[in-house]
């Protein structure tokens, strides 16, 4: 999905690039955190006596947890008490009496305590993974605690945070809070992980320790021990062995960064007052509290699809409300922009299959399509929707994603009415709605530009494949071409993919006459801060010269030509 945390990881120049998850510049030699305890053979018996071994199995868990609530102790002496909360979590997880069941059970019929360790904690493993993003992402922490078992009782080294006589880049294949929350800030530099994501433990208490760090960076723990590296995690890279010149060059973007971002505040505009509301892209309620903490004016894109991963039935009708009306609620001044579900593509549900084997995914049923075929869910959830705005001062608009043409905006405006949704719109993210806004326009009520589909059609290039990433830039002048008649077709016209979150591009597209963007909450402050150093003529000039470019990266130069400030910001 399209989000600034998205796997979009690749490497050019020597640097490594991830997803930063803290900000901040780190530098120092790389320690590599201490390889995977082995999977106890599947065979792997005990000689007989279950009671004897039930009790060697409750040992190691009960020394587990007790190492763990130490480790919390030992946190909380340093500050820090998220990671002692999480610690005592992990350390009741670990005395867990179901789990002790399951361990017992599998004695009984004969397996040696680590094998019977390992395999109970894979039935609550697969529990969790398969129960959402947020779940998902404590299934390292219940790895962690099977290692350590396992690591007990086979005498094996136990897993976590290398030694290290200086400040140290700490590079694992993901962090466990046990690892991360007895760290020493002053210690390590930088965390790089191969795994994760901003809702994993590395990025939350990472963002706690006010220590930088990158995620989701294939190939990190192939990086050597003692290569010095550069973390820098704002913006997502990790170069190795960096010049003196690109260290010092990095610290200044962030110190300069950090003074501009605290002057912008308030509504976004331009220099000279033009306003451009900047709004948040969230996935769900978890969501709104950085939304809010990066001043988001209101929500422009709600991917409502996250709610319905991960299940085979759709959400009740009350389970749905209660979703929507805990965002609608967080935004009593502003506007919320829900998008319907965007099912298939890149964004298969479980509960609604293409109809057919479909040789190209991305062209075919998904979208709007793919719910006109399931016209019971898209009322459900229009339904879901009016009741859960109503009373409520927020503005509610709604969005279909993957309109084609102005018979589709249509029928969907319709739907809208008879569910009683007053503002419909439609967003724009095939190159046939942008060619033809003007057709479309009467029949919504706005506009929302969603760049990442646009580009992946305009260029021919699937936003899965990584290889293609040259051809997925929104900097593409034909992209910025389709922006025009789309801002220009005489309806409010937002922009929400990722390409709002880039400070000259975000320019860029209020010069082209885009009147809000919506981006993932930790770009706002950049965004802010970039329009606020322009005027609205500066972006117009940045627009047009970027237009008049012809490859993506002429673009981005020919734009920054006229956009003197940003380097004010570090960009
Ligand atoms: C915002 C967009 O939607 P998504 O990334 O969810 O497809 C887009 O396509 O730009
Ligand atoms: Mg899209």
């Amino acid at each position: 999905m399209g989000s600034s945390q998205d796997g979009n990881s690749s490497q050019a120049g020597g640097s490594l690039r991830g997803a930063g998850v803290s900000p901040g510049v780190g530098v120092g030699p790389v320690r590599t955190i201490a390889g995977a305890v082995p999977e106890p053979p599947a065979g792997f018996r005990h000689g007989g006596d279950a009671a004897a071994e039930r009790a060697v199995a409750a040992a190691a868990l009960e020394a587990v947890a007790a190492d763990l609530e130490d480790r919390g102790d030992r946190a909380a002496a340093v500050g820090n008490t998220d990671g002692r909360d999480v610690l005592n979590a992990q350390a009741l997880m670990a005395r867990d009496p179901g789990l002790a069941d399951g361990v017992g059970a599998r004695i009984d019929d004969g397996a040696a305590a680590p094998r019977a360790v390992f395999e109970a904690f894979g039935v609550y493993r697969d529990m969790l993974a398969g129960a959402g993003e947020y779940m998902a992402a404590r299934v390292t922490d219940l790895d962690d605690i099977r290692d350590r078992a396992i690591a007990r009782l086979l005498g094996l080294p136990m897993p976590g945070v290398p030694a290290s006589d200086e400040p140290f880049v700490l590079v694992a294949r993901d962090l466990a809070p046990a690892d991360t929350a007895v760290l020493d800030p002053a210690r390590v530099v930088a965390f790089v992980t191969e795994e994760g994501g901003p809702t994993s433990h590395t990025a939350i208490l990472a963002r706690t320790m006010g220590v930088p760090a990158v995620v989701a960076l294939p190939g990190a723990t192939s990086l050597a021990d003692g290569t010095r590296v550069l973390v820098d995690g704002s913006a997502g890279t990790v170069v190795p062995d960096p010049s003196d010149a690109e260290v010092a060059a990095a610290r200044a973007a962030v110190a300069a960064r950090a003074s501009a971002l605290a002057d912008s505040t308030g509504p976004g505009a331009t220099k000279d007052g033009h306003a451009v509301p900047l709004l948040a892209n969230i996935g769900g309620p978890k969501d709104v509290g950085a939304a809010l903490e990066n001043g988001a004016e209101g929500v422009g894109l709600y991917r409502t699809e996250f709610l319905f991963l991960d299940r085979s039935t759709p959400p009740s009708a009350d389970e749905q409300e209660d979703a929507y009306r805990r965002v609608l609620e967080a935004f009593p001044d502003g506007r919320v922009v829900v998008r319907t579900l965007d099912a298939g593509a890149d964004k298969p549900l479980a509960f609604l299959p293409a109809p057919a084997e479909e040789p190209n995914p991305a062209l075919g049923e998904r979208g709007l399509r793919m719910t006109r075929l399931h016209p019971e869910v898209l009322s459900a959830q229009l339904a879901a929707l009016a009741r859960a705005a109503s009373g409520l001062p927020v503005k509610l608009q709604v969005m279909a994603p993957m309109v084609a043409d102005a018979e589709e905006a249509a029928y969907f405006a319709g739907v809208c009415r008879d569910a009683g949704i007053e503002h419909p719109g439609v967003m724009i993210e095939i190159p046939a709605a942008a060619l033809r806004a003007r057709d479309l326009a009467p029949e919504v009520e706005f506009f929302s530009i969603g760049t990442n589909d646009l580009t992946q059609y305009t260029c021919a290039a699937d936003r899965q494949v990584g290889a293609l990433a040259g051809l997925q830039d929104p900097w593409q002048p034909a992209v910025l071409d389709l922006v025009a008649p789309a801002a220009g077709a005489g309806v409010p016209c937002g922009v929400c993919g990722e390409a709002a979150g880039d400070p000259a591009l975000a320019c860029v597209l209020v010069g082209l006459g885009v009147t809000s963007l919506s981006m993932s909450a930790p770009s706002l402050p950049l965004v802010r801060a970039a329009l606020a150093r322009h005027t609205l003529d500066e972006c117009r000039r940045a627009a047009s010269a970027a237009r008049a470019a012809r490859t993506a990266a002429e673009a981005r130069d020919a734009a920054r030509a006229h956009l003197p400030h940003l380097a004010d910001l570090g960009v």
